[in-house]
């Protein structure tokens, strides 16, 4: 009996001779190969041969100064030290981004009242990464050692977990700013989608399982006009890739919770200022630039429309993160294994009261005694939003959130900082 080659099953279609379907088979394969390669070929002209080609990062953890090298005794002890627990019911908690503005505010606070902390970052060099080491020396002092490493390297998470059973992991790392997305798209997918993806992937094989918070941003309300902004409004407009990898966050965390049973808690910080804080946002750099008798640009909406954002202290958005540690539930599973259901839950946290950006400059010509020089331009169309408005009552409940800081007190304290800071360091570089 002749043997059937595997074309013979082929499904023919109805009235058509097999040989001949074989043919046009052949015929099609052919096409879809060469039309591949086609395919391949524009896509690798694209990404390796455009101008913008250098702007796409696809891994921005290159921007790291040093390569992280990590593992031996001595390297275990001091992640097992850092993270030991000194108080009664106290968590051991990992901080993704401890070298961060909000990862070194959270980190010291945590230690302080006796919890085990350690951290973890990768130093990349998105903004001055001298900030960075001095908030990292900052922390050793209070016994928080800082991990140099990457979210996206799972044998490195992997190990973390193998030497230290964390209750919780504060997940700051991101690729934070809404303009710079413009700039490098592939960073905020790679730090804020893969990274955290590797960082679920090793918390759900944990065991235990830690409980989760996580850093989401106000930004997800996008163009939604409804204000305040509250928690059940619609989140499905986002305005920047920023907002959008925050977005899609919100969502792999519900994705994660729902099958592995992870408990998670997402925290729309509403743009965060403060000491130690990010060069790259706007109360930093109009500092440094009214100080240096440079002209800001300070955006406006339409027909002179007010831009203004619901500004808030740092300090309130620790005490934020500390009542959405404390309130976490443990996750359900472990091993991989999801065994009931979890907790998952999303809050805003903001200070409720929006300030155009206007007076913003005004309180900083105050405090710094310099007049600023004033650029009123139009709010660019790269990912800005006109206005932010956080309605808290969620947190205030179920936290205990209650935020006590009104920008001109916040900004004094920023200011006085700033200057301590910049002064020393330029007494440090004087002196070398
Ligand atoms: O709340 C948030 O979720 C976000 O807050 C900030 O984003 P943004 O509010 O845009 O903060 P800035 O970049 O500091 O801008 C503050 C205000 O100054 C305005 N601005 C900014 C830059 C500039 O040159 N001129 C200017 O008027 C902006 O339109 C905005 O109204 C952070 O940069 C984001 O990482 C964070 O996620």
């Amino acid at each position: 009996m002749k043997q059937m080659s595997h074309l013979d099953h082929t499904p023919s279609t109805p009235g058509k001779f097999k040989m001949d379907n074989r043919l046009r088979w052949h015929s099609s394969l052919a096409k879809l190969t060469f039309w591949s390669f086609v395919f391949i070929g524009v896509i690798f002209i694209f990404f390796y041969r455009s101008p913008s080609s250098s702007r796409f990062h696809s891994d921005p953890s290159r921007r790291s100064l040093r390569t992280s090298s990590w593992g031996g005794p001595a390297w275990e002890k001091k992640v097992r030290t850092s993270a030991r627990i000194r108080s009664r019911n106290g968590f051991s908690v990992l901080v993704t981004g401890a070298a961060g503005f909000v990862g070194t505010h959270v980190s010291s606070a945590l230690k302080r009242r006796g919890d085990g902390v350690l951290g973890l970052d990768n130093f990349n060099d998105y903004y001055d990464p001298t900030l960075k080491r001095a908030r990292q020396a900052l922390l050793e002092r209070a016994g928080v050692f800082i991990v140099e490493g990457d979210i996206n390297d799972a044998a490195l998470l992997k190990k973390l977990f193998e030497v230290v059973p964390f209750t919780h992991v504060m997940h700051l790392a991101a690729q934070a700013g809404v303009r710079y997305a413009m700039q490098n798209p592939g960073s905020y997918v790679h730090s804020n989608i893969a990274g955290f993806v590797s960082l679920l992937e090793v918390c759900k094989e944990a065991t235990p399982q830690p409980a989760i918070v996580w850093a989401s941003s106000s930004s997800v309300y996008g163009l939604n006009t409804k204000v305040p902004f509250s928690e059940k409004d619609r989140t499905d407009q986002p305005a920047s890739l920023y907002a959008a990898t925050k977005k899609a966050g919100e969502e792999i965390a519900h994705t994660y919770n729902h099958i592995y049973g992870l408990s998670l808690t997402g925290l729309r910080f509403f743009t965060v200022y403060g000491p130690w804080g990010r060069p790259d946002m706007a109360y930093f750099f109009f500092t440094k630039d009214i100080l240096n008798g440079k002209s800001i640009p300070i955006f406006e909406g339409e027909n002179h429309g007010t831009v203004a954002r619901d500004f808030t202290y740092i300090d309130d958005i620790v005490k934020g993160c500390l009542g959405a540690l404390d309130t976490a539930q443990k996750s359900t599973g472990s091993g991989g294994k999801k065994k009931g259901p979890a907790q998952l839950r999303v809050f805003n946290l903001g200070n409720t009261s929006p300030i155009p950006v206007t007076n913003l400059v005004t309180i900083l010509e105050r405090l710094l005694k310099v007049k600023a020089k004033r650029n009123v331009m139009k709010l660019p169309r790269n990912g800005d939003v006109q206005f932010t408005h956080a309605n808290i009552s969620l947190a205030h409940r179920e936290l205990g959130y209650k935020p006590t800081t009104n920008l001109q007190t916040g900004l004094k304290k920023f200011v006085r900082w700033y200057l301590n800071y910049y002064s020393a360091a330029g007494k440090k570089a004087d002196a070398r």
